[in-house]
């Protein structure tokens, strides 16, 4: 089995509704793996999460994987590992903590190249900004997600972002009154633009795409009063919806018919399409489609003379509202709870990446971090220079005294070494016994001082105490960057410093040659 088959196979349970059983398989298989495989494991399990709504453990699933393969250099599965926490905090209504790993994906896809990642990310941004109510910001990236799909995409991404463009198009007027000039011309243009997209959504892979558009065609008629031709629209529809078993499309069909023939004045029609709607609503639809129905069933109601039943039909909206109220509340409080655990785990793997866990230095990835940060001042005049160590005979200290004691004399340099350093410094451990100081704002003639301080702090340290007869050197290479402006070519020329002191007989500095 490839690495990432189990998530697909996971995906096609979740289709099929057996949410548990994905649950699990994907769980079990995330124990049982390693590397890039656990991150697939992961990835599918954050899916499963997902789907049943268990978002914290969605998202916590989903993060790890993002840390394992950027740990494998897998840019294509870390890329993955955002896009699915995303979804797990769009789903649990964090929009905004959602657009801001998203953004991470963007300028990660612009700097490579990748236009269908870029696409991917800006399409989720656009939905995400959408329901947050940042229109422009959602149209101009759903605007660009849609060119680039035209370009790179399959048929289904094409028609995704066509989706995802006009839904936000839709939420951008939805707010405004029914008179409004703004919203009768995007609606006037939306007509034609719904319509366009169902024409294109050929096949029998595309059919429920192709209803879908339909539906909100028949909405946009309605939302301009032509309420004769929506209706006739939506119960054209209906029968598609059933056979595809798309009960809430189905239940928001008989909903928005209810409201076409209420401005038509067909008040019992209204009513029996209402009753109808939340029927189907009741068993999958979502709070705030059932409110609408119940609605407009009391407005149908006391339109035919029925106070009761507009009064029963009352209560039911207030007690749906109160549920929302405390539903609303409690997503708050996952919400903070989604906050927390992304920050923790964001800055715990910000810090993995760039620590050593032995010695707790900074490692080859922070001294780079470090350069790329220090080495452009040096254009503007500034002194910087590296002292490159690299401890004496090492292998020979772990074949005698013993592994142990061979990390516990690394840890004990690299205190010597922290003891030598200013808050603008950096030290690192650079690989196995190599260890780096970056020092800034020094020239050579200083690094040489500090080099040799702590080339005689590792020589005269009390190394008995930790084994007897354990003595510890390192020899040093020191270079500045007057003399090598990249990062690279500096690290060569203290190395090349280094080696020359080992040849010289080791325990010592050399700074020249
Ligand atoms: N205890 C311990 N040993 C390590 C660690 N990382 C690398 N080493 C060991 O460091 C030793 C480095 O050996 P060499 O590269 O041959 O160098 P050396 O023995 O220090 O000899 P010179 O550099 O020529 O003085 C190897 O035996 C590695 O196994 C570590 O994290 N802990």
């Amino acid at each position: 089995m490839s690495d990432d088959d189990i998530d697909a196979q996971t995906q096609r349970l979740i289709q099929r509704g057996e949410i548990d059983r994905a649950v699990s398989l994907a769980r079990e298989r995330s124990n049982h793996t390693t590397g890039a495989a656990r991150g697939w494991a992961l990835l599918a399990l954050a899916s499963a999460c997902n789907s049943a709504g268990h978002f914290s453990e969605a998202l916590r699933s989903a993060l790890t994987a993002d840390a394992l393969f950027t740990e494998c250099d897998d840019a294509a599965g870390a890329h993955e590992a955002l896009l699915r926490a995303a979804t797990a905090l769009r789903a649990a209504g964090d929009h905004a903590a959602a657009i801001e790993l998203l953004e991470r994906v963007e300028q990660h896809a612009r700097a490579q190249g990748d236009e269908h990642k870029l696409a991917q990310a800006l399409r989720m941004i656009g939905i995400n900004s959408s329901i947050l109510g940042r229109h422009q910001h959602a149209v101009s990236c759903l605007t660009e997600a849609k060119a680039l799909c035209r370009r790179v995409g399959s048929m289904a991404d094409q028609i995704n972002a066509r989706l995802s463009l006009l839904n936000a198009h839709n939420r951008e007027v939805e707010g405004l009154p029914a008179t409004d000039l703004l919203r009768r011309s995007v609606c006037r243009g939306l007509v034609p633009a719904w319509q366009a997209l169902a024409d294109d959504c050929e096949g029998p892979d595309h059919r429920r795409m192709r209803a879908m558009a339909l539906g909100n065609r028949a909405i946009t008629l309605h939302a301009l009063g032509r309420d004769e031709e929506a209706a006739a629209e939506l119960r054209g529809l209906l029968p598609e919806y059933r056979a595809l078993g798309m009960r809430p499309n189905e239940g928001l069909c008989l909903s928005e018919l209810g409201h076409c023939l209420v401005a038509l004045g067909r008040h019992a029609q209204a009513r029996d399409e209402y009753l109808a709607a939340l029927v189907v609503l009741n068993e999958g639809g979502t709070v705030e489609d059932r409110m609408a129905a119940l609605e407009g069933l009391a407005l149908a109601e006391e339109a035919l003379g029925h106070p009761a039943a507009a009064l029963a039909a009352l209560k039911q909206l207030r007690a749906l509202e109160r549920q929302c109220s405390a539903d609303a509340a409690q997503r708050a409080v996952m919400r903070r709870e989604l906050r927390i655990e992304l920050a923790r785990l964001t800055s715990q793997w910000a810090r993995e990446a760039s620590e050593d866990p032995l010695t707790g230095l900074g490692n080859r990835r922070a001294l780079q971090a470090w350069l790329a940060e220090h080495l452009p001042r040096v254009d503007r005049g500034e002194t910087l220079s590296l002292v490159l160590l690299d401890l004496d005979h090492f292998k020979q200290i772990n074949d005698r005294f013993g592994h142990g004691v061979g990390d516990e004399v690394l840890v004990k340099v690299a205190r010597l070494l922290g003891v030598g350093c200013r808050a603008q410094d950096r030290a690192v451990r650079y690989g196995g016994e190599e260890f780096v100081l970056a020092l800034a704002g020094t020239s050579r003639d200083g690094a040489t001082d500090v080099a040799e301080r702590v080339r005689q702090a590792v020589a005269d340290h009390a190394w008995a105490k930790v084994s007897p007869e354990l003595r510890v050197t390192a020899s040093l290479g020191v270079a500045d960057a007057s003399e090598a402006a990249e990062a690279q070519a500096l690290l060569t020329l203290a190395d090349k410093r280094l080696y020359a002191a080992k040849i010289a007989g080791r325990n010592r500095v050399v700074t020249a040659g």
